[in-house]
């Protein structure tokens, strides 16, 4: 017997929309192709309660792969769901099918919040298209040399906030890559989290947390509540919805007006904002607009998409190498090897630096930020492998289990960087992990060649000039307690306690003598 009170969230959906689930039922009678395999759901509710479980779904979904194949289906009131288990199945369909796998799902609170607006949540069409291609001319591999300087210049007050107050190590990396991020967009220097740009970020990041967990809002079970007037019972949500649709308004308009009037005053520091500004058509052209809003709005998708996911590679990163001295000493060899005490790594240094290769590529492995990527949809019926994928399907692609696919990678749970190299090189035979935990597709992350940077960036440096220990009160590194905040669409490690300090009295004094 099913115990509905632990799903309370789902109980309204249930009696709502029990004529639409006898509708749909009826229609699928008419299809002949099979859907692809999965449970075996109930009568009018189907998959309600597979669908309904939202602890650690990745993980869940990765266990019913077992039963059901790398791909399976799942149906509910209405609702289509296609999970993808293994890359073989990713590549089919949301690379090798990309015109019809590309669009987004968009549920009505999100609309609400115009988080829709934003890159990550639209549906796949020209507007899409248009910021898409104003992101990729200033993020591509080779304009992407135009911002390896900041990394290098925000660099200096990260290693000296490490060296001084290592305990507060979280605060020093999220400030690095605020820094970094705001810098590259806007041309601004930011000043830690009480800054108004940075408000502003976590507030929208507060709201897609909110907005994006399922069955958190009626509205999302039942779209025509929003034309319910606010003054009715029972409509809180609409202030709520009030309140991040201005913040998602704000995050889109200020920092970018910000550029304009400085580009007008010319005191503007080159950066991703100005020279979109200075691609736009002339005033006079008719695409003018559009461009310069396809401008801004791609602009806040890209600060807001990118602040939280590189932070949590980082934070994973650290508490690897606690968890795991022996790379960690393997890596600074290496490093040790290529370059002397006081040359600090850059991105030129990176073909040199295999073993760290390939610890990035572990690291992304082992808990990748994004471990259910963002949900893609069907915008058409296809057939694939005799199976009959319906129009408006969501599809689930899970980079958890796709890096945990024992076919790939053997013995998956243990983090062992040199799984990625064979005969001293890194192994191209095996899956690339910093490709995977982007996504794919059409919709794959935009900022990853950024991304990659960053933290390439971050974790060479860190090596060069730091040990990092589990905290002394644990009696060995492996036995370093640790969990996983699964809360929001981004995952990460909880905060944790870890020693930081410099390697010898040598890199000591080299940190002391770097300039700001
Ligand atoms: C380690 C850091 C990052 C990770 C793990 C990550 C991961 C992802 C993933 C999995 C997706 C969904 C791809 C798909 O739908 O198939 C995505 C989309 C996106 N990412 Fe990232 N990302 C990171 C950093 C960044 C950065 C620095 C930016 C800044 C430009 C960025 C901007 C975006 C945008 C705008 C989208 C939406 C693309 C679209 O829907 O067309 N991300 N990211």
């Amino acid at each position: 017997m099913i115990d509905l009170t632990r799903y309370p969230s789902i109980v309204p959906g249930l009696l709502l929309f029990t004529p639409f689930a006898l509708m749909w039922m009826f229609a699928r009678k008419r299809r002949k192709l099979p859907l692809p395999p999965g449970p075996k759901g109930y009568p009018i509710i189907g998959n309600l309660f597979e669908i309904g479980n939202t602890e650690k779904p990745w993980e869940v979904y990765m266990e019913m792969g077992k039963e059901y194949g790398d791909m399976f289906y799942m149906e509910s009131l209405g609702t289509k769901i296609l999970v993808l288990n293994s890359l073989q199945r990713a590549t089919d369909t949301l690379e090798g099918r990309s015109g019809i796998y590309s669009d987004r799902p968009v549920a009505p609170m999100m609309q609400e919040m115009e988080f829709d607006m934003y890159l990550g949540f639209m549906r796949y069409g020209s507007t899409w298209r248009r910021q898409r291609r104003a992101l990729h001319q200033q993020l591509n591999p080779s304009a992407i040399g135009n911002y390896h300087h900041i990394l290098s210049l925000e660099l200096v007050q990260l290693i000296k906030g490490l060296e001084s107050t290592p305990q507060k190590f979280e605060s020093h990396i999220e400030s690095y890559l605020s820094r970094v991020i705001f810098r590259a967009f806007y041309g601004v220097k930011i000043q830690g989290r009480s800054d108004p740009y940075m408000v502003l970020s976590s507030r929208v990041v507060d709201g897609l947390n909110i907005a994006g967990k399922p069955g958190a809002f009626y509205v999302d079970v039942l779209p025509a509540l929003k034309y319910i007037p606010e003054w009715f019972p029972g409509t809180s949500w609409k202030g709520v919805a009030r309140y991040h649709r201005e913040n998602s308004y704000r995050a889109r308009q200020e920092p970018y007006n910000n550029v304009v009037e400085k580009m007008q005053e010319g005191v503007v520091e080159p950066c991703l904002a100005s020279r979109m500004i200075d691609a736009l058509p002339e005033p006079s052209d008719p695409e003018r607009w559009e461009e310069e809003i396809a401008a801004r709005d791609s602009l806040a998708a890209g600060y807001i998409a990118g602040s939280d996911t590189t932070r949590s590679l980082c934070l994973s990163f650290v508490l690897l190498m606690a968890l795991y001295p022996e790379v960690q000493k393997k890596a600074q060899a290496e490093i040790d090897e290529v370059l002397s005490i006081g040359q600090l790594p850059t991105i030129e240094d990176r073909p040199r630096l295999v073993y760290v290769q390939a610890v990035i590529r572990e690291v992304s492995r082992w808990l990748p930020p994004a471990p259910l990527s963002l949900h893609h949809a069907t915008t058409h019926d296809d057939i694939y492998e005799g199976h009959f994928i319906p129009k408006g399907t969501i599809v689930t692609p899970n980079i958890w289990a796709m890096m945990r696919d024992p076919k790939h990678f053997a013995d998956p749970s243990r983090f062992i960087p040199e799984r990625h190299i064979k005969g001293g090189r890194i192994d191209k035979t095996l899956p690339d992990t910093t490709e995977i935990v982007f996504g794919h597709g059409r919709r794959i992350c935009p900022g990853r060649y950024l991304a990659l940077d960053v933290f390439y960036t971050f974790v060479t440096n860190t090596l060069a000039l730091f040990d990092i220990y589990a905290p002394k009160s644990d009696a060995a590194g492996s036995k370093m307690k640790y969990s996983v905040d699964n809360s929001g669409v981004v995952i990460g490690p909880h905060p944790f306690d870890c020693d930081i300090h410099a390697r010898s009295k040598r890199h000591q004094e080299v940190i002391r003598l770097l300039e700001d």
